[in-house]
């Protein structure tokens, strides 16, 4: 058997107690299948005195990270603090400087810093490894890497915040508002601190940024990521887009373009049939898109204890077994500084808007839109009470530019009783 593998953990909060479980309760496990004893010489969090429901007895106690990641005796750093900077990234820089091996489940600390931490690894020779950080459980970093490596990838999407896909699921389900359904999962924990991080598209975003990197060998670019929270879905959204055969969903797309590389976080209708449409709660989804493979698609648990730490162990074991690699799966100075795509792809469009109820609105609707060169493809109008019509558009296939041309002239059109609402959908 070689030697041991001694880690440090930083954080014992739901992801750092599931790991000090996991190695805890399958030690003979672990070592059977890495060939080396897997131990904790130190951990570290804020309150030392705080009972964790886990047995931190035999391993040596830091308050402070950044001097638990340069212990002697710690071979692995294991950062499972959160935070995109402060004591997770000090701690990180201070274990790659110090030759260690670092493990982390940190999607923000990535997305804003991978590049230079990757450089910093790669030029110590340490493993940076983060399977956590994306799609918490699944193993979706090691597909794109490892059993995809053979692939160009044309196009990765998914729904990878569980908490948002909790909301809009629950949205329809009990046909509740945004606030109700936000109010509920905030009370159930289901939120981060910061609940912008998730229904911001923040979290989702972070995750993306990574994963375009590894997909299309360029360097992570969070600012280039188009960004649209899901704060504005209203339930009026939900029922119609289910009245018309799709769902809503948060959903991130990369995609390396013609026109450069495409990166989109935004509310989307995608079929209710879709593997995606049918994605329901907090579950993550993971769709990728090979040249030789095909499309694949990756589901499973995104966040808690259980799957967040066996992702963390998967790095673990793999430092343990001696696989290191470069951190986005090529060396990061051929990373390429991605050219971001100034326009979106081309795609069809739910519209609906409230019109005034008098003969000619709906065709001076038509008009715009057909002046605009956006082809209806399907439209509903619904029985009313009130002096507005609720009117719903599918449109053919077209670009952002004629649709916002589109509904800047509707504004002048007379006919409007409120605020049309557009959402993209995309093609799964
Ligand atoms: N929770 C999840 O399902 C998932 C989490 N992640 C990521 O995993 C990481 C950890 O998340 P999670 O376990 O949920 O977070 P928690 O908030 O549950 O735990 C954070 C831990 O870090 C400790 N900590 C915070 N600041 C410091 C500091 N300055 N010095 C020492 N310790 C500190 C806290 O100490 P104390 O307990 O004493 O307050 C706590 O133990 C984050 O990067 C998160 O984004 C990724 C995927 C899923
Ligand atoms: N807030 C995140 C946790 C995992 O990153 C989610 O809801 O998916």
């Amino acid at each position: 058997m070689s030697q041991p593998l001694r880690l440090g953990i930083a954080g014992l909060g739901t992801v750092g107690v599931g790991v000090v479980r996991i190695l805890r309760q399958q030690a003979a496990l672990l070592t059977a299948r890495t060939g080396a004893k897997l131990t904790i010489s130190a951990v570290s969090a804020r309150s030392k005195g705080r009972d964790r429901g886990v047995s931190l007895s035999g391993y040596a106690w830091e308050d402070d990270p950044v001097v638990l990641a340069k212990r002697d005796d710690v071979d692995v750093y294991v950062e499972l603090m959160g935070g995109e900077d402060g004591p997770a990234k000090a701690s990180v820089e201070a274990a790659i400087a110090a030759g260690k091996h670092v493990v982390t489940a940190n999607k923000a600390m990535l997305a804003l810093h991978g590049q230079a931490l990757a450089e910093a690894a790669e030029a110590t020779g340490v493993a940076l490894r983060y399977e956590a950080a994306v799609a918490g459980g699944i193993p979706v970093i090691k597909s794109l890497m490892e059993g995809l490596a053979g692939n160009e990838i044309t196009r990765v999407m998914g729904v990878m915040n569980g908490s948002c896909n909790y909301i809009l699921t629950r949205m329809e389900s009990s046909g509740k508002t945004y606030q109700d359904i936000f109010a509920e999962a905030d009370g159930l924990g289901y939120l981060e601190a910061d609940p912008q991080l998730d229904v911001g598209g923040i979290d989702a975003a972070h995750k993306l940024a990574i994963l375009s990197s590894i997909a299309f060998g360029t360097r992570v670019d969070f600012d280039g990521i188009q960004l649209e929270g899901i704060e504005r879905v209203s339930i009026d959204d939900i029922r119609a887009a289910a009245d018309m055969g799709y769902k809503i969903k948060l959903l991130g797309v990369t995609e390396k373009t013609g026109r450069g590389l495409e990166q989109r976080m935004q509310p989307c209708l995608v079929p209710d049939t879709s593997p995606l449409g049918q994605l329901e709660g907090g579950t993550n989804m993971v769709v990728i898109e090979g040249d030789a493979v095909g499309q694949i698609v990756l589901r499973g648990a995104g966040a808690g204890e259980g799957p967040t730490a066996s992702a963390v162990l998967a790095d673990i074991c793999d430092i343990a077994r001696g696989v290191r690699g470069p951190v986005f799966g090529q060396p990061a100075s051929t990373l390429e500084t991605s050219t971001r795509a100034s326009s979106q792809r081309p795609a069809a469009y739910y519209l609906r808007m409230a019109l005034v109820d008098k003969p000619g609105a709906l065709a001076k609707i038509a008009t715009v839109l057909g002046e605009a060169g956006v082809s209806i493809y399907r439209m509903r109008q619904y029985e009313h009470d009130e002096p507005s019509a609720p009117v719903l558009i599918v449109t053919h296939k077209t670009t952002r530019a004629a649709l916002d041309a589109a509904l800047d002239a509707m504004d002048g059109t007379g006919v409007l009783a409120g605020a049309p609402v557009a959402l993209r959908i995309e093609e799964v």
